[in-house]
This record gives C-alpha cells, structure tokens and sequence, in this order.
C-alpha cells in the first residue's frame, strides 16, 4: 500500500462508487444522527457497512476519542471497508492520525472531501470545473504537507519526491487561479437581459432535499401541455464548454402528481437552473439551486457561490423548508441557510414544503420553530433578517399551498402602475403590443381617439413602456 493510498493525498479526486464504508460522527450534546451523511454518502456512490458514533467533546488527535478511534479501526477491518467517512472536518493533522490508525488502505474521507467527491463531474462548465480543482487543490496541500512532514520513517526517501509534489500542488493552484480570471462571467449581464426583457427574477433555496426542484417544476409554466416548463437553463456562466446542463433536471417532470420517489437523496442538483413562471400575471424566471448543507466552505464551490449570487440578487427570494423535518432540525437547517445567504436585495419568503404530511397541529408547530429562528436572525442582526416575510405552508407533491405562493410572490415583487392616454396609430399599436410581450398590461379601454392603458409590473418596465407611449 502506498502512503498515497493510505492518506488520500493524491491528485485525482476518487468517488466512492461501488465503495465500502463505515460512517463515524461524533456530537457533544445528543448522540449523532447519522441520517445525513449517509444521505450525502450514499448520493457519492458508497455502500455505508457500519457506523460507529460518540457523544463527546472533539479530539484534537482522531476526531474521536482514542478508544472509539480503536473500535472504528477494528470494524473498519472487519467489514473490510475502504473509507471511513467523518461526519464533520479533519484537520489535516487528524486526517493523518486517523489514517495510521486504521487498516492500511483504508481511505479517511471528512464532510467537506465527501463533497467535493460529490460534485466531480457535475461541473456543467470550464468555470465551474477549475472552482472545483482550486478548491480541491487547496484542501490537500495542507494535507500533504502533514503527511510529508510526519512520516518520519520514510523522510529520507520520500522528502524530495513529497517535495516535488507539494510544488506541483501550489504549481496548479495558480495555474487555476489565472484560468478562473481568464473567464469572464457573464451573469450580472444576463441577469440585466432578462430585467429588460419583463421578467422578475425569483431564486429557491434551502437546505438540502427540502423540496426546492420539486417545487420549481410546480411553479413552473408548462407551455405546451406536454408537462416540461418553458425554460430550463444553466446558469453558469457560458464560456463555450457547456454540454447539456439540463440532463436530469430539464423535462424530468415524471414524478409530478405521482408516488413520491423512495429514499431522500442529498445533493440530487449540482447546478443551478432556471425555469420560466408566472405568478399571478407577472413574468418571473425561477432559479432552482443547489442545496445548502451544515459545516461546508460554500464559497469553495462555484455551484454554492451561484447560488448564494441567485438568491442575493433575486427580486425575490423563496426559502424552502422540509416541514417534515423534527423542529430542531428545522431550526439548525433554517440557521444554516439563514446564514449562507447572508443578505439579499429583495425579501425573502420562507415556504414550508411538504405539509401533505402533516396536520394543522404539526403545522403550527413547524411555524413557531420558523419564528423562533426569525427572531433569533433579528436579535442576532442577521442582514436578512430585514427582508423575511410571513411562512407560506406548500405542498410541491399534491399542489397544496403553490397558488397562495404565487399570489405571494406577486405582492412581493416591486411593482409600478401608470396609466397612458395613447391616440389610435401604429406607434400606439407597436407600444402596445411591447408592453404586451413584457407581461405588464393590465387592462386597456378603447375610445374614440384612441386606447387607456393601465401598466403594472417591474417599475423599469412600465417606466420604459410610458416612454414608448408617449412618443405615439
Ligand atoms: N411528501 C412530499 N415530498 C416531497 C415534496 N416536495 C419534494 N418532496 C420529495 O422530497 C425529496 C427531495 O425533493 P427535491 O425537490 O429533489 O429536493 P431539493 O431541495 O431540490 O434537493 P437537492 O437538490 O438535493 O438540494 C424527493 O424525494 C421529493 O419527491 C412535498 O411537497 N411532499
Ligand atoms: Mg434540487
């Protein structure tokens, strides 16, 4: 076995397909719920053979205390497993510990390594790709070097090849940087274009699983009855090297109004896409996000940082929450995702998804856990705190609650109204029919000169329509 094997600190980024593994985590107040990381496990392609937790505080040398490092290391042996994954971050120091400790070759695989596992592959562009390389690079120089730097045994004959491969490390690192700098992003752009064109943007996030795809293939328009929303588009930025960014998400109604899917799977969407809806009259373009999760980098990966920009640039934010979820997982969730966005330009709606499972009891229940949360985010001075509005209870499997969202999201979106005396001529006609294809006319009557026009919609839209008008 080499060191390479042992300690994973090797180049490529191995996924765990058709690996074996025991889960260990550990947790100072309550005993782990292993629930997630076996989600996140499972979603990367391992079988999960055992577990292992402990109720303590961290172990500066294993994660774990040395006794139960030990009882990992002989089930690790005893199922014959090839990784063990930590349920939170190894330093690299513990990283290298661990994997003295347990059989050789048994790979010691933390959270933040689980994911980027995960998202090998899912790079939907150049730009996405190199994030993911930077940001795995930079998570094994650190680990490398501990490696180097404690295999006393083999000092003498690895330093300089352990050398070499610290400085190709740093070598590509900055060979990333400036192929990142090279690629101009063009977002901020398209997100102008769509404005100009009459659309509201709407970003959905949350936690991991809560219903977000689900609930943007309910929103979405479904154009030509055949069950698949009007636009699906990546958002990432278009450096020419897009393959289908879709596959996956684009089309795949089939679970709508169906049996829900068995077993919850973390992480199902890697990128960001973006769906045509109308709420209420208003044209909006729905960006469905990748999920956040507890204890992650999220700026390391570009999908993350997409999302996080989607929702901080949105005219109006939908936060879901899985409503299922015990209500101290939906307060740790809703923490978590309250503080990843950070701060938002337009309000944010809290939407408790999934209610088909619950009674008016547990509901209530659920939405003082949400209140409770809020006013922590207040008290705390969270910036997003400012822009959050009432929960809105929905249902993406049995459609429950998704008309209210809408008529929601309606309210919340800025909205400007002008009246316009326009004389009958094909100035009038085109204005019209401009005003019109931006979704903003919201009635006309027809005199004997000419046409009223009410306008209602994105106060630059109707702003731009007035002008138009008034050139007639
Ligand atoms: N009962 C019920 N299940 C739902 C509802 N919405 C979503 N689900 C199920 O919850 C699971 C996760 O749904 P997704 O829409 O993939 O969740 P997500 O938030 O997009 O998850 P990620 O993309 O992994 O972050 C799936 O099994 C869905 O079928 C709902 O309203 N009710
Ligand atoms: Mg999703």
């Amino acid at each position: 076995m080499s060191r390479d094997e042992t300690h994973r600190v090797n180049d490529e980024t191995p996924t765990g397909e058709g690996l074996r593994a025991i889960v260990a985590a550990r947790d100072v107040d309550t005993t782990p719920d292993t629930a997630e990381i076996r989600g996140l496990a499972a979603a990367t392609g391992y079988t999960v053979v055992g577990e292992i937790t402990q109720r303590r505080r961290e172990d500066p040398t294993y994660g774990l205390g040395r006794g139960k490092a030990e009882d990992l290391m002989r089930l690790a042996a005893e199922r014959d497993a090839d990784a063990v994954i930590y349920d939170g971050e190894l330093s690299p120091g513990q990283t290298y510990s661990l994997g003295e400790l347990l059989p050789a070759g048994t790979a010691v695989v933390d959270r933040p390594r689980l994911v980027m596992e995960r998202f090998t592959d899912a790079a939907d562009s150049r730009a996405a790709d190199l994030q993911l390389e930077l940001a795995r690079l930079r998570y094994e120089l650190p680990r490398l070097r501990e490696a180097i730097a404690r295999d006393d045994a083999e000092e003498i004959r690895l330093r300089p090849e352990g050398d070499r491969r610290v400085l190709d490390v740093e070598r590509r690192i900055e060979s990333a940087k400036r192929a990142l700098d090279g690629i101009t992003d063009d977002r901020a752009e398209r997100r102008t274009r769509r404005r100009e064109a009459g659309f509201d943007l709407v970003a959905v996030v949350g936690y991991t699983n809560a219903g977000k795809s689900r609930l943007c293939r309910r929103l979405a328009d479904d154009v030509d009855g055949s069950g698949e929303s009007s636009v699906a588009e990546s958002d990432e930025c278009n450096d020419g090297e897009n393959g289908d960014p879709n596959d996956g998400e684009n089309g795949n109604h089939d679970d709508l109004d169906t049996v829900l899917a068995t077993g919850d799977r973390p992480f199902e969407t890697l990128s960001t896409t973006t769906h045509e809806a109308t709420m209420d009259g208003r044209r909006t373009l729905v960006t469905d996000t990748v999920g956040f999760v507890d204890d992650l980098p999220h700026d390391a990966i570009r999908s993350f940082r997409t999302t996080v920009e989607a929702a901080r640039e949105a005219d109006c934010v939908l936060l879901v929450v899985d409503a299922n979820d015990e209500p101290g997982t939906i307060r740790r969730k809703l923490r978590t995702s309250l503080s990843t966005v950070e701060e938002t330009a337009g309000p944010v709606v809290p939407v408790l998804n999934k209610t088909d499972r619950l009674d008016a009891a547990e509901l209530g229940t659920v939405v003082e856990s949400v209140e409770t949360v809020v006013d922590g985010a207040r008290r705390d001075g969270l910036p997003v705190s400012g822009s959050l509005r009432p929960p809105v209870p929905t249902s993406a499997h049995d459609g429950r609650g998704v008309g209210d969202l809408r008529a929601t999201v309606a309210d919340a979106l800025p909205t400007a109204t002008e009246t316009v005396n326009a004389p009958n001529g094909s100035h009038t006609e085109s204005a019209l029919s401009w005003a019109y294809d931006r979704g903003i006319v919201d009635g006309t009557t027809y005199t004997a000169d000419g046409v009223r026009v009410v306008l209602a919609g994105r106060p630059a839209v109707v702003a731009e329509a007035t002008r138009r008008f008034e050139r007639s």
